[in-house]
């Protein structure tokens, strides 16, 4: 079933367009990945579905709805969520209060309870602790659960914001240079981790990467964007030997 799909997407900064008739679809659990040379207007698209910036033109349609300019917890509350090229944690809370923080987006209690301390407040405190626990230990961070995020290696603290993204239930996210800064082996456990979520959680997963091995080892279609327009589409074996793509690269190993 189409869970996202976008229309003639223009998003332009003065006069430069960094995204123009930009169109994409995804499926449920599909693997998708967006390439392009630097500029080529892969962060603004990521930031036009998540409500960070509004559309000039065009449509983002999630599950049969258009979310296109609609604040960032609107949409995450609809089933978006994502990470950042720049790793962006609490950096000041620990392990375990990150995670805790996505899972207050849908609270087991009411306001009153929380007010007066009500037992269900502090059974639903619980409950949002459990969970915590139970994603910690889904990405091997369960030993780091008092530590403070900003003290974590960097591999773990991008585990970290995945896991965070994913405590807020999505069913689509969103992953912007997830490989950045990483060393060959910690990418190839980043391929595993990817493919094993999507399976796990039934999960599509959009991905920006300029890592070629990662994007062509883990997804199913790519699409390739050059000054704000799609260039190619397609299985990685076709975006490996198209010749805009190559070009647009100009002699880059694609
Ligand atoms: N907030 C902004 N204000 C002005 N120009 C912007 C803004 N955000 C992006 N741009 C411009 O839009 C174009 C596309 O930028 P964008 O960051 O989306 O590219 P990208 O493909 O993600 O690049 P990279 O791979 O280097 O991260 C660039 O020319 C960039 O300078």
């Amino acid at each position: 079933m189409m869970l996202l799909k976008i229309n003639n997407l223009c998003k332009s900064f003065g006069g430069l367009s960094a995204v123009l008739n930009f169109n994409l679809e995804i499926r449920e659990n599909e693997l998708i990945g967006l390439i392009g040379p630097n500029g080529a207007g892969k962060t603004t698209v990521f930031n036009l579905i998540t409500g960070v910036y509004k559309p000039d033109a065009g449509e983002i349609i999630f599950k049969g709805e258009n979310i296109g300019g609609l604040p960032p917890y609107v949409i995450c509350q609809k089933g978006i969520a994502r990470t950042f090229q720049n790793i962006r944690l609490f950096n000041n809370l620990t392990v375990m209060e990150n995670v805790k923080i996505a899972l207050h987006k849908n609270v087991p209690y009411s306001l009153p309870a929380a007010l007066f301390r009500l037992n269900s407040f502090y059974r639903g405190e619980k409950e949002i602790e459990e969970e915590a626990i139970r994603w910690l230990k889904l990405f091997n961070l369960d030993h780091r659960r008092e530590e403070i995020a900003s003290s974590l290696p960097y591999g773990e603290q991008r585990r970290l914001e995945i896991a965070r993204a994913l405590a807020t239930h999505p069913t689509l996210l969103i992953l912007d240079e997830p490989a950045a800064g990483m060393n060959p082996n910690e990418t190839l456990e980043l391929m595993e981790l990817i493919r094993r979520l999507r399976d796990e959680f039934k999960l599509a997963i959009l991905l920006i990467e300029h890592d070629m091995s990662l994007v062509m080892g883990v997804c199913e279609r790519i699409y390739v964007l050059d000054y704000g327009q799609v260039i190619a589409e397609g299985k990685p074996e076709e975006i490996r030997n198209n010749k805009r793509v190559i070009e647009a690269y100009l002699g880059e190993e694609v």
